[in-house]
């Protein structure tokens, strides 16, 4: 028998956290098993913002995980990780250039679309303004994607096969719906999004199959 005991790995995450999602797809899709610690991020002004969760994240954000004995944070750098840590199920193509239009897509969301719709920044614009300022920034992420989906997007986002930009889409276009975004300009983003929502490990990922999703969303 082994003397080491594998520590299942635990996410800190909050179930419409578009940033756990995406890790939670990441970790579902290379069949990892994880227990969830939620944190919720409206609780009490934010139980993220706590002094216990500040030692895990100086960050103050979900998601964090703990794996192989380390506490890693940001959402991009943990699937980075499992992708290289867990060679099973590839989430990266093989090709340089592919590999590349990966990281474009997972940048633009990661960085030019989803920070501008953190709860810190909407609270900072305001409730009178924050529904057009997320539109308008999601719109001017998505019109990039679509323009680079429109020649890289097989089947997925690049090629035929998922990736880490796959991961990235799905919980931003659910977040562009919150928004009320008009996503009729955007055809290629709703085609992939519709191949990849009933996927099983999509389907985990989802908010309302959260064990913090609240009952009433759900359903
Ligand atoms: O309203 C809430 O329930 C609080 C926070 C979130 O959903 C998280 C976000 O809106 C940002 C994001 O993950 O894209």
């Amino acid at each position: 028998m082994s003397d080491t005991i594998e520590e299942m790995p635990v996410l800190y995450s909050y179930w419409r956290s578009s940033c756990s999602w995406r890790v939670r797809i990441a970790l579902n899709l290379k069949e990892i098993p994880y227990d969830i610690k939620a944190v919720s991020l409206i609780k009490g002004g934010g139980e993220q913002h706590c002094n216990e969760y500040r030692e895990v994240n100086p960050m103050e954000q979900v998601p964090s995980l703990v794996i192989d004995g380390h506490t890693l944070i940001e959402s991009l750098s943990i699937m980075n990780y499992l992708e290289e840590t867990r060679p099973q199920r590839p989430l990266m193509p093989q090709d340089c250039y592919k590999r590349a239009k990966v990281r474009e897509i997972c940048e633009i969301i990661s960085s030019a679309i989803q920070p501008l719709q953190n709860l810190i920044v909407l609270i900072y614009v305001g409730e009178e303004k924050k529904k057009e300022w997320a539109q308008h920034w999601i719109m001017r992420g998505f019109r990039a994607v679509e323009k680079l989906l429109s020649s890289c997007a097989g089947k997925y986002c690049v090629g035929d096969e998922i990736t880490l930009a796959d991961c990235c889409l799905v919980p931003q276009v659910f977040n562009a719906r919150r928004f009320h975004v008009d996503l009729r300009p955007f055809p290629i983003i709703l085609r992939i999004d519709r191949e990849l929502e009933n996927l099983p490990a999509f389907r985990a990922a989802h908010p309302s199959a959260q064990p913090d999703c609240p009952p009433e969303v759900a359903k």
